[in-house]
């Protein structure tokens, strides 16, 4: 371990006036290599004190230090058996509909509610897992991996020493759908949603294929097979049951139930002119490095004993750093699209993580939600890629040097697009996105035709290419930099084996880049999976602000469920009449449960899109960018926007019902207050879900009274209700059903569960609970339990 406490260095920027030097101030610097988890457990304020966790007092803080366990990496993903210890959630998010019910229902035993389902969209494709092939070997080399990590990170240096040599220090400022998946909801999915579109056609078609087969192979091979290929082949389905596969192991193992789901910073090293500093340890290195990035992010104001910054609170949500973007030696192409974005400052994550990142390392990266985390990734990387030399034309599957991995495909959307708009000068690199809910063949032609040096993918689609596209295995051989977004959802159980996959299809020799708003424990404990033992976790949230916006203002509201849809109206309709700008997201628990919603507020006149996994991929993204245009809109939304979606001007979040976990109130409320815009938060409860606060309790939440219900509201809410066609009702009662079945507090008393589900079924006016399937019944594991109709 070891702590550092960085003296003042001055620094040249080639780009600034001879005269300009930029003063970089102390900072604390602290180390830890390899022993985090254990010290963790031993030691745990102490952890706190030295920077596992942001530091007090300060405004951001940058904590760089190496998380990884101080055991050799695993070689090849298939050898890796994570041994994670604690009590770690695999599955984040939620059921999204009965496809997703019945493949996690598949999954359940009577006795299972551990973990809730995954639901986020994420890029299931009904075409994909039918065509998966073998596992290509991925071992290249003869040589051992360890040497040519440590070959190649030498090398890396050493170059970057030679080129930083000569240069005055530049400034651097960087889850079958068990046999009844409802078949005719499939069919209706396709002619609601899209018939005009080409490819959600396709898909679904495929999807109806896939199942027909299914159904063939079923009466052959019994039920369990008709499960499993079901799973394989559910549109959305099988990204749901992650989380209890890992519970389920014979089934995840068997497969067919497979889980689902120049800066030329010339190398930060400029800073280290050989006049600057006489530290040539590699440490100590990084330590100005991260000295000079914290420099500019304020922590020149002091450190205190701990090593923790000292500034006042105020600065403390202040997104952006006091470094611009032509202050910092940047390739002029990059600055040209940096500037026409609109960019002139960089963010505190931006500045943070881009030294680290030119000079090689692996980072682990931790910045609030809309701070510009995916600038911080791909500025770095296309930096990178300019400055590898060009591909001879007659090379017959060009590399790919960066992949960019995100949880869904909006996500992949919109990271690709970022990356369109910094490229906009360098018209030698290509960037391309594959995601699913499209055709797979017509990706495959694109990646023919266009150049790709930056490929954005989900992964499922990303596995998808790599079994089925010819010579894209070859292509991801020359991936220098890999980056997981929102990599604690990446690297939980519900994309784990995906991730694992991918990460063994690209060179062992690359450098690896995990972002997120929310890099929990576990993520510490199983970083290894994608991380050298050397990289660098660099926090910029600083304690005591949470990992949440001071300036958005966070309520929870706790009522009867019978309230819940009078309630939603009532404290839309107060916001609305507040701001005539309004632009708000309702996030519902599950996909069907989202469609009930948007429902009844249509039928209530409210201005009203729904956004899901049941959705076409084409009317998602309709739906999203219209919102993303438009103000006096209210979306209602599963997890599918919970991560990463830059809406901007979102007014008020709702978050109805418990969410999966910690990490998805955070996201989901992080869509709004972005870029340092101020926001509001409000999570209705069930008195039965107030447990849910614990785990928030650091959050500056507070508890907000109830607005008045006056009768003629709830009689409006009532007769709304009454017009939403029962079908939809059904069908949110199933999923709402197996949401909380899930969880571990409601799920384990099946009794309780039953009263409580039949509660939400009043609450929609039914005076009777719908009548379930019997099969759906017992793999819930509720078949006889009183007051669930059967059929
Ligand atoms: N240097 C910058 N100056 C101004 N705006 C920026 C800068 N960098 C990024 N942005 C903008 O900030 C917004 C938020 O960025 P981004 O979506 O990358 O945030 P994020 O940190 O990844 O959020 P989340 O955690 O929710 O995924 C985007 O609109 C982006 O264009």
């Amino acid at each position: 371990m070891i702590i550092k406490f960085i003296p003042q260095i001055r620094l040249l920027g080639p780009s600034l006036p001879a005269t300009g030097f930029t003063t970089m101030k102390p900072v604390s610097t602290i180390c830890l290599h390899g022993s985090i988890p254990v010290l963790n457990r031993v030691f745990p304020f102490k952890l706190k004190f030295f920077g596992l966790s942001p530091g007090s007092n300060g405004r951001h803080s940058v904590r760089s230090l190496s998380t990884r366990p101080s055991r050799p990496r695993s070689g090849a993903s298939s050898k890796f058996t994570p041994k994670i210890r604690g009590d770690v959630r695999a599955s984040k998010s939620l059921i999204e509909d009965e496809a997703e019910l019945s493949d996690w229902v598949g999954e359940l035993r009577a006795d299972s509610f551990r973990v809730r389902l995954t639901s986020e969209d994420e890029e299931l494709d009904a075409d994909r897992e039918c065509n998966r092939v073998r596992s290509r070997d991925r071992n290249r080399s003869g040589v051992p991996v360890k040497k040519r990590r440590e070959s190649e990170f030498e090398n890396f240096r050493d170059s970057s020493k030679r080129e930083s040599r000569g240069r005055l220090g530049d400034s651097v400022s960087r889850n079958a759908r068990f046999s009844k998946r409802f078949d005719s909801e499939l069919e209706d999915e396709d002619s609601d949603d899209d018939d005009d579109d080409e490819g959600e056609s396709y898909s679904s078609r495929k999807t109806r294929d896939v199942k027909r087969e299914s159904k063939k192979v079923d009466s052959r091979k019994g039920k369990r097979n008709e499960r499993d290929l079901d799973s394989r082949n559910t549109r959305s389905g099988s990204r749901n049951n992650l989380g209890r596969k890992s519970n389920f192991s014979e089934e995840e193992d068997s497969g067919a139930n497979e889980e689902k789901r120049s800066w030329k910073m010339k190398g930060a090293q400029n800073f280290l002119s050989e006049e600057d500093s006489d530290i040539t340890d590699d440490d100590d290195d990084y330590g100005i490095l991260r000295k000079n990035a914290s420099s500019a992010l304020g922590l020149e104001k002091g450190v205190n004993q701990t090593g923790s910054p000292i500034s006042s609170q105020a600065k403390s949500d202040s997104y952006l750093s006091e470094t611009r973007f032509d202050q910092i030696s940047i390739s002029p192409l990059s600055l040209k699209g940096i500037k026409d974005a609109g960019y002139e400052k960089m963010t505190v994550v931006q500045e943070a993580t881009l030294p680290a990142i030119l000079k090689g390392k692996d980072v682990l990266a931790k910045a609030k939600t809309g701070t510009g985390k995916t600038v911080a990734f791909l500025l770095p990387s296309i930096e990178i890629v300019s400055k590898l030399p060009p591909v001879d034309r007659d090379v017959k599957w060009p590399p790919i040097h960066v992949l960019v991995i995100c949880p869904t495909r909006e996500l992949a959307t919109q990271a690709a697009s970022e990356a369109k708009t910094l490229l906009k000068y360098h018209p030698s690199i290509g960037v391309q996105v594959v995601i699913g809910g499209t055709r797979l063949a017509l990706e495959q032609k694109k990646l023919q035709a266009n150049p790709c040096q930056i490929l954005v993918a989900t992964p499922g689609r990303l596995r998808d290419h790599l079994e089925n596209t010819a010579g894209f295995a070859t292509k991801l051989m020359g991936v220098k930099v890999l980056v997981l977004d929102e990599a604690d959802r990446l690297l939980d159980m519900g994309f784990r084996k995906d991730i694992e996959r991918i990460i063994a299809a690209v060179p062992k020799q690359r450098q690896t880049l995990l972002f997120s708003a929310t890099v929990p424990e576990e993520v510490h404990q199983i970083c290894h999976i994608a991380l050298r033992r050397d990289h660098e976790f660099i926090n910029t949230v600083q304690e005591g602000t949470g990992d949440t916006h001071s300036q958005v203002r966070q309520m929870h509201m706790v009522a009867p469920l019978d309230k819940h849809f009078s309630l939603l109206y009532v404290l839309l309709k107060e916001h609305i009449a507040d701001d005539v700008d309004y632009k708000v997201l309702v996030f519902c628990t599950t996909a069907m449960v989202t469609k009930l919603v948007s429902d009844v507020l249509r039928e209530l006149s409210l201005n009203v899109r729904e956004i899901h996994s049941r959705k076409s991929q084409s009317y998602r993204t309709k739906v999203s960018d219209e919102f993303r245009k438009s103000k006096s809109l209210i979306l209602v939304t599963s997890d599918v926007s919970a991560r990463g979606v830059d809406y901007p001007d979102v007014t008020l979040v709702i978050q109805v019902g418990i969410p999966s976990d910690r990490q998805q109130y955070i996201h989901r409320l992080g869509r709004t207050g972005r870029k340092g815009k101020e926001g509001q938060g409000i999570l209705l409860l069930a008195p039965w879900e107030e447990h849910f606060l614990s785990s928030i309790k650091d959050l500056p939440i507070t508890k907000a009274p109830l607005p008045s219900l006056d009768p003629e509201t709830t009689k409006k809410v009532g007769r709304a209700l009454s017009h939403v066609e029962m079908k939809a009702k059904e069908s949110a009662y199933q999923a709402w059903l197996g949401y909380y079945n899930s969880d571990k507090n409601v799920g384990k008393d099946k009794y309780r569960l039953v009263e409580l589900a039949n509660e939400f079924s009043r609450s929609m006016g039914l005076d009777n609970p719908p009548a379930i399937p019997k099969l759906v019944l017992s793999k819930m594991g509720l078949r006889n339990v009183p007051g669930l109709r059967a059929k």
